[in-house]
């Protein structure tokens, strides 16, 4: 039950990245901008031609799986979701179910229900603010059941409550087996709610494991070049910034 990457290096933008990821676990992606981590969430989605190195889900080549069973496997959200037509939010959330080729209710009324979008279910999505739209197209991930989820960014559009919400759902996937892998910019986030945190840098893996260990004041000036020391309790981190 992992996927793993090994050796993966697409020019100028990843190094040699290896490292395997458990189910069970959020594992969060952070790094500066241009870091990688919106590469490296795609290379493990599949979905681009690397330069060298693999792309393994539980020891097999996820090159080699079958299109409807990667897709049956991972739920992707790339960064800007884009709807390339004007459905209601039932519909894109039913777009789902695609890779299952069912109609899967109860999965669909589910995700809806997760993201907070129930209520939304027949407005067309073009008429839903950044936020819903995003939540919305969180729903389409989560109405497939994937044993991945990967998400870019996800909470960036979110408002505090949804932003907490969605953290909930996401541990919830989690303790249910999923492996849920976010690509995050806020380091408290990473650090009060991960269970590992990859840090790139420059397209290299900089640190991999606990987020006290990969989030330390030093790695983030090193990172970052941020002076930041944490305050709090584990859980309850605040990363306090020196100009
Ligand atoms: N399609 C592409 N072709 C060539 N270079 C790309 C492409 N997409 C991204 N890059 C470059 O690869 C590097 C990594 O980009 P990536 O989007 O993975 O960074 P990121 O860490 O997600 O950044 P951000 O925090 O700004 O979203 C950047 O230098 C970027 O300019």
């Amino acid at each position: 039950m992992t996927l793993e990457v090994r050796g993966i290096t697409i020019a100028n933008r990843l190094e040699a990245i290896t490292t395997a990821l458990q189910q069970g676990e959020i594992i969060a992606i952070c790094g500066p901008n241009g870091a990688g981590k919106s590469t490296l969430l795609a290379a493990l989605a599949g979905l681009l031609d690397v330069d060298a190195g693999e792309v393994l889900l539980d020891r097999d080549p996820l090159s080699a799986l079958p299109p409807r069973k990667r897709a049956q496997a991972i739920g992707y959200l790339p960064q800007s979701g884009e709807v390339a037509w004007d459905v209601s939010v039932a519909s894109l959330a039913a777009l789902g179910r695609l890779p299952h080729g069912d109609a899967g209710k109860f999965a669909i009324a589910s995700a809806l229900a997760a993201t907070d979008m129930s209520d939304f279910a027949a407005r067309p999505v073009s008429t839903l603010s950044g936020g819903e739209k995003a939540r919305a197209l969180l729903a389409r991930v989560l109405a497939g059941t994937p044993r991945w989820i990967l998400a870019d960014e996800p909470l960036a559009a979110l408002d505090l409550s949804h932003q907490l919400n969605l953290l909930k759902v996401l541990r919830a996937q989690a303790r249910q087996g999923a492996g849920v892998v976010l690509v995050v910019h806020d380091l408290a986030v990473a650090m009060n709610h991960a269970d590992r945190v990859l840090v790139l840098d420059k397209g290299r893996l900089a640190a991999d494991g606990k987020p006290e260990d990969t989030l330390d004041a030093e790695t983030i000036a090193r990172v970052w070049s941020v002076d930041a020391r944490w305050l709090g309790q584990a859980g309850e981190r605040a990363l306090v910034t020196q100009s």
